[in-house]
């Protein structure tokens, strides 16, 4: 066999050419850019399967991006794509109810204790967007707080201090939102319960919600600390405030009930997306039957969607949850995490490179520190950035797949075997001696 072209390769570098003169950056999402890891021409996608994606020059990565996030059933999965291709057949988008909007909302409500009742959006950034807004609706309040480096997609009043791609490129606020639009958006530490309830001392009466990501992906990955979930449920229910979890990242992630199983804590309104869409453009948001009809047609705050419910998004979605409900999609992943993890850090010692390795259910993030935990965002922010950059690349060159940024969780399917965890620790064991040489 011949050997791989350079990764990524001639046919992404022209299609990057070709990109950057009709797109900004040459991407449609700033979080795809290699701008983070030194620039250059990311690998351009033709197909994937189970636990590999293929780039146009031909070459094979074990994936850990899963399309950030939706992937947990593996690419490709035979029963979502068939679900999706029988549904193709008989129209794209109607514009009226379908019985398939039934059935996932339905799946949704039974898996996830707090949701008695759904409304279907096209992205996590619109589940978040409708959050707040009912939020606001619900209690008559204008403040929400939320985390720096957390992040709940472009919605104007949460770009502040956010992670994913903001943080990666360095952008703290955004132009083009009016400081007006974020005056009412409170700014706390995540896993500083100190620093909410001085936000809730200050504007208790204020705030309608906290918005949190119950274990924040979006600053590499970092679970909550012991009570930080449950003091924040505390401070909202003394103050009058909803507890809004954004679950569009660990969702069915890291529980086949979403973290709130996991952690024990219940939040009042709920934010879905990636894994409830099975890979199509899906976001929900969910919340007690009260709250839920705050929103028009039976209450006064208006959320809508042309495209919203569509059809071939629930079909993913229910061929994706059914298969997640029983647990066994979590049960199967979890020796293959623990020994990935293990691996890792075995590897990484062996080369004397200080790696800690942290995790949530079917979620992870590498932190190049001697640090042992990590809890807060000064501290990932004082992580090892070049070390990073030549861990992704080395990882490439072999053959793995990482997000192009050390603020990014990384995913794990049911579909990487053995093998795909054999073949991500030999790369690994050639990306740390790198990582060494330096
Ligand atoms: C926690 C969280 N919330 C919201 C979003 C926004 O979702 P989307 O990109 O689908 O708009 C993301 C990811 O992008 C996310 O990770
Ligand atoms: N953690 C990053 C994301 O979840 C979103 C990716 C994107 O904005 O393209």
């Amino acid at each position: 066999m011949s050997e791989p072209a350079a990764r990524p390769g001639p046919r992404s570098a022209a299609l990057f050419e070709r990109a950057r003169r009709f797109t900004p950056g040459g991407v449609n999402s700033p979080a795809r850019t290699f701008d983070g890891v030194g620039g250059g021409a990311p690998a351009f996608i033709d197909r994937a399967s189970g636990a590999r994606i293929h780039d146009v020059d031909g070459n094979a990565y074990v994936d850990y991006v899963g399309s950030f996030g939706p992937m947990i059933l593996g690419h490709a999965d035979p029963a979502v794509i068939e679900a999706v291709q029988k549904q193709a057949a008989k129209g794209l988008s109607f514009g009226a109810p379908t019985g398939l909007e039934v059935e996932l909302a339905e799946l949704i409500c039974d898996m996830v204790d707090s949701i008695e009742s759904v409304r279907m959006v096209n992205s996590g950034t619109e589940a978040a967007m409708t959050a707040i807004r009912l939020a606001r609706g619900h209690t008559g309040r204008n403040k929400i707080l939320k985390f720096a480096g957390n992040y709940h997609g472009h919605v104007d009043a949460l770009l502040v201090n956010a992670g994913s791609g903001a943080l990666t490129l360095g952008i703290p606020g955004s132009p083009g939102v009016p400081q007006s639009v974020v005056d009412d958006t409170l700014v706390a530490t995540y896993n500083d319960l100190d620093s909410v309830a001085e936000a809730f001392a200050a504007h208790g009466d204020e705030i309608a919600a906290v918005m949190v990501e119950p274990v924040a992906g979006n600053m590499n990955c970092v679970p909550p600390v012991e009570g930080f979930l449950e003091g924040l449920r505390a401070l909202c229910d003394d103050h009058g405030a909803l507890l809004v979890f954004d679950e569009v990242m660990t969702g069915f992630r890291v529980h086949p009930a979403c973290a709130q199983a996991h952690f024990g804590v219940t939040p009042d309104v709920t934010a879905l997306g990636k894994i409830v869409g099975g890979g199509m453009p899906v976001g929900a948001v969910g919340a007690s039957r009260r709250v839920m009809e705050t929103l028009a047609p039976t209450g006064p705050v208006y959320q809508a969607g042309t495209l919203s419910g569509h059809p071939l998004g629930m079909a993913a979605g229910i061929a994706t949850l059914s298969q997640i409900r029983g647990g066994a999609v979590h049960a199967a992943i979890e020796p293959r995490l623990d020994a990935l993890v293990s691996g890792l850090e075995a590897r990484a010692r062996r080369h004397g490179v200080p790696l800690t390795v942290q995790r949530a259910g079917a979620m992870f993030g590498l932190f190049f520190t001697d640090a042992s935990r990590v809890t807060r965002f000064d501290e990932v922010a004082a992580c090892d950035g070049a070390a990073f950059r030549r861990f992704f690349h080395a990882m490439l060159d072999h053959g793995v797949y990482l997000a192009p940024s050390p603020f990014e969780a990384a995913f794990i399917s049911r579909a990487h075997d053995e093998e795909a965890i054999e073949e991500t620790l030999n790369a690994a064991d050639a990306a740390f001696a790198a990582v060494a040489r330096g």
